[in-house]
């Protein structure tokens, strides 16, 4: 199995985009830019923060957070960093998007889950 990194570039079925740096062996910080919005206002970046496993860094597991900076909501995503059949990097997630409820009565629906498929994003020399 090859190596898959997360550091660098990706893009996602909706078509966002984030950059991850590596801060440490295992955690990482980058930026989100969403390609979807539920308002109209500016798509802005949004910070995220996140690890990945200790010991085995062949196709690491991780989570991370983004912290959304035009709503007040944040989405964590969980899931690991494979090589697929044909060589390319793919980062399978499921995330959780938490919005803000009103009242604890709304709690019930504040929560949305879903998954995610990042592939890498072509860096301009290609
Ligand atoms: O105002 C908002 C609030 C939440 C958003 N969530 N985006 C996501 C939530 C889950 C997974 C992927 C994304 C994405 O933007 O790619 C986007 C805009």
């Amino acid at each position: 199995t090859g190596k898959c990194v997360l550091a660098g570039n990706w893009t996602n079925d909706l078509g966002s985009n984030m950059t991850i740096i590596m801060n440490s062996k295992c955690n990482f910080s980058g930026s989100y830019s969403t390609a979807v919005s539920e308002t109209p206002e500016k798509i802005e970046k949004s910070p995220l923060r996140g690890s990945q496993n200790y010991r085995n860094l062949t196709q690491p597991v991780f989570g991370f957070t983004v912290n959304w900076t035009f709503t007040d909501s944040v989405t964590v995503f969980t899931g690991q960093c494979f090589v697929d059949e044909t060589g390319k990097e793919v980062l399978k997630t499921m995330w959780l998007l938490r919005s803000h409820a009103d009242s604890i009565k709304d709690d019930w629906t504040a929560t949305r889950v879903g998954t995610n498929v990042f592939t890498r994003q072509p860096s301009q020399k290609e």
